[in-house]
């Protein structure tokens, strides 16, 4: 019988590959629920390619839309956060989270709270709510599989070892669009530059923290609860081919790399094939005389500020990776949008998370995590609107 999937962020990039997988291996696994944000017709049309049961919406205002498109499919629909969260909790085999954002906190929990094995792609609910979502997955005994690429290839390096056994993990990093470029052509970077991802092609969010590094960083925070490891025991190197997607160096000091070619369809089939390595094409094999030379290198802390400013997060621990994250969230929007350019957005998060960082309590819990989402978003955004950080 067929994996049961529930898919949350189904029209978006991980959305992508994980069907793709699926698509695949039809007589192992089938998509029953999906879940996307505000394309009502995109997600019309993944529910019924994939031959879904469900499909939820998140914006409210597009449920018609959704509705009138899968009229006479047989597909059930809802629209609105309560009907994403009930599809999140919807009984299945495993949930894909990928909603981008901190907007993917509360269906993921909501999946794991109903005790579902989860494939996290969602970084950001870890940075937001490392602690809250670890000892409720502790409490229930939900598993989370590391979807993102980093992690994943930390996850399968480790195996049975008990992390009493690691010295040091290093996650790597394409580098960027902007590895090679001075401080001052970044400085003029526009959003089309720095959506020109070198290795993968992902959503807009994602693409631009990677272009500043602070996606670099959200995944030192996401590796720190995931693996309950110390701030110090985390390492970043830039390796701009991404080939080598995390390295674990154990107590004795050897050291295990996670290869693989950059296509995150090979860690959604890790995940969705967690308990029965799914096949691949050949395509998909890794040939490492086709692709040497392998090169590494020291991240750059004075070009890439955004970098910097996680690493200050992670240290701080408490309410500081929330702060951060929301900051860059509001400052992502506001970049592509034109309103500020490249270094406006460290300049935000690094202004906001000054603002606040000692007045916020680390949150307890999901709804405190929100709380502080919620409230550094509106300084980032009052900040943004005296124009300090303005394009001139
Ligand atoms: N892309 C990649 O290769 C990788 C991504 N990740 C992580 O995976 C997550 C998804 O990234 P990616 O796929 O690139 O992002 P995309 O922007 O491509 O896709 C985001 C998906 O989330 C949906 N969505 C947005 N807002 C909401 C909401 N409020 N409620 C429900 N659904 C929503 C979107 O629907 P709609 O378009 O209708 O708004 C879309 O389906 C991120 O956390 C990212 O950091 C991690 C590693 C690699
Ligand atoms: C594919 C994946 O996991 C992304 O998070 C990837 O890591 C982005 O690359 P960089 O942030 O290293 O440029
Ligand atoms: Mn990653």
């Amino acid at each position: 019988m067929s994996r049961l999937v529930t898919l949350l962020g189904a029209t978006g990039s991980i959305g992508r590959s994980t069907r793709a997988v699926v698509a695949e291996n039809p007589e192992r696994l089938k998509i029953d629920v999906v879940v996307g944000g505000r394309d009502a017709a995109a997600l019309a049309r993944v529910a019924v390619e994939t031959g879904a049961r469900f499909a939820a919406l998140a914006d409210q205002a597009g449920g018609a839309a959704l509705a009138e498109a899968l009229a006479g499919t047989g597909i059930k629909c809802g629209a609105g956060r309560s009907a994403v969260l009930d599809a999140a909790a919807m009984p299945s085999d495993i949930v894909v989270s990928a909603i981008s954002g901190a907007a993917g906190l509360e269906a993921t929990f909501a999946a794991l709270v109903a005790g579902r094995v989860i494939a996290l792609a969602n970084k950001e609910s870890l940075v937001c709510a490392g602690a809250a979502v670890m000892a409720r997955a502790h409490q229930v005994g939900a598993r989370i599989l590391p979807l993102d690429s980093e992690h994943n290839a930390l996850f399968q390096v480790l195996g049975a070892e008990p992390i009493a056994s690691v010295s040091k993990m290093t996650l790597t990093a394409s580098g960027g669009p902007f590895r090679t470029w001075p401080a001052e052509r970044i400085a003029a970077a526009t959003p089309e530059q720095a959506l020109a991802h070198p290795n993968y092609a992902m959503g807009a969010k994602i693409t631009i923290d990677s272009a500043s590094m602070m996606n670099k960083g959200l995944e030192l925070i996401e590796a720190r609860f995931l693996f309950g490891v110390e701030a110090d025991q985390l390492d970043v190197l830039v390796h701009p081919q991404q080939i080598v997607h995390g390295l674990v160096t154990f107590r004795d000091g050897s050291v295990s790399a996670g290869m693989a070619v950059p296509d995150m369809r090979i860690a959604a089939a890790h995940c969705l094939g967690v308990d029965g390595r799914l096949d691949a094409p050949a395509s998909r094999f890794l040939d490492l005389a086709m692709t040497a030379p392998l090169s590494f290198e020291r991240p750059d802390l004075v070009r890439f500020p955004a970098l910097r400013l996680a690493l200050a997060a992670l240290a701080a621990s408490g309410a500081a990776p929330a702060i951060l994250n929301a900051a860059n969230e509001i400052a992502v929007e506001a970049f592509l949008a034109g309103r500020i350019g490249f270094p406006g957005i460290p300049a935000l998060v690094e202004a906001t998370c000054e603002a606040l960082a000692s007045g916020l309590a680390a949150p307890e819990d999901i709804a405190g995590a929100l709380a502080v989402d919620h409230e550094a978003r509106n300084h980032a955004r009052l900040l943004l609107s005296q124009g300090r950080f303005a394009v001139t």
